[in-house]
């Protein structure tokens, strides 16, 4: 029943018309552009999709015009977490409503709030909808690590399936992975290590730059499910020098991943403040990233 969830599942980013508003055009050409590719589903209102910079309105229409775009075809997870409880819990009505496949959410954000108010959030969430729910733990950006303990507490709720971890140790999968049921999902969140959060332990990834370059980690999963360890070892290693090339602009990773996505015809606008777009003598670089990617792609073709 889970194996659904077990894949490849892209990030899906924010798309923005010319002028900055959610663009239900874009969404839906971004939505079969990322299909067309193979993938096993995709992530909607994460971290890619600039969540926290958008209103709930904003995010609803998201939902509802990815879901109509490749609902049966694709496993959709929604992602939920907003500043307060009430918001969230409307978010998941509403993606259950739309037929979503399960719901995600991070841990409470601005207030450094104590680990019984965060469980008492999932919880809330959890207990909103029938959906099944998968922790989303990114403590580079919430400022709360998920404890072993907090997880053990949670499973005790059924509708809990898995941890979207994006920690950067690849050892806290195996810990998640190790305080659960077999059944339980790990998905590998950092992407710079994708190779190794499958082999610790991880049964799948979800991402913010798989869909910039999804032939790559589709091939990287193709490499680990045929035992082929050093090319997957290899092409985790041209993805990272791509990885670092995204950072390294002025302006956000998502801008730069966006610019490369326009050169390929997918235009879904640019980046909301405060996030930076891409602006002053990095403008014209994207190509050169673009390039990258199309000859990772190439090298392993026919591997
Ligand atoms: C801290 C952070 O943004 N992590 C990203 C990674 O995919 C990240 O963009 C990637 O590893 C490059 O650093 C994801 O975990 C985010 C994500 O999946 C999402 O957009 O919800």
């Amino acid at each position: 029943m889970l194996n659904k969830f077990k894949g490849i599942i892209p990030a899906f980013y924010a798309c923005y018309d010319d002028a900055g508003e959610i663009s239900q055009e874009r969404i839906i050409k971004l939505s079969q552009y990322l299909y067309g590719k193979g993938i096993k589903g995709l992530y909607v209102g994460g971290s890619s999709g600039e969540c926290i910079y958008q209103s709930l309105a904003e995010r609803k229409a998201t939902l509802k015009y990815v879901a109509e775009s490749l609902q049966g075809k694709l496993t959709l997870i929604a992602h939920v977490g907003a500043p307060s409880t009430k918001e969230s819990v409307e978010l998941a009505k509403y993606a259950e409503e739309l037929g979503y496949d399960a719901l995600s959410a991070i841990p409470p954000i601005y207030f450094q709030l104590p680990e019984s108010a965060i469980e008492k959030y999932w919880l809330e969430i959890m207990n909103s909808t029938e959906l099944p729910f998968i922790i989303y733990n990114i403590p580079q950006t919430t400022g709360y690590n998920l404890s072993v303990s907090l997880l053990k507490r949670l499973l005790k709720n059924d509708k809990l399936i898995g941890v979207k971890n994006s920690s950067m140790p690849v050892m806290d999968i195996e810990r998640f992975k190790a305080a659960a049921h077999e059944e339980f999902i790990v998905f590998n969140g950092p992407d710079e290590q994708y190779v190794s959060g499958r082999l610790i332990g991880a049964d799948g990834g979800i991402g913010g730059t798989y869909g910039v370059m999804p032939e790559l980690f589709l091939k990287a999963e193709e490499f680990i499910a045929t035992g082929n360890f050093s090319n997957a070892r290899e092409i985790q290693h041209d993805i990272n020098d791509i990885i670092i090339a995204l950072c390294s602009l002025n302006g956000s990773m998502y801008s730069v991943i966006k610019e490369i996505l326009k050169i390929r015809g997918i235009n879904i606008g640019s980046v909301r403040g405060p996030l930076e777009a891409l602006h002053g003598e990095d403008l014209g670089k994207a190509e050169g990233i673009k390039r990258m990617i199309d000859e990772a792609i190439e090298k392993y073709q026919m591997a």
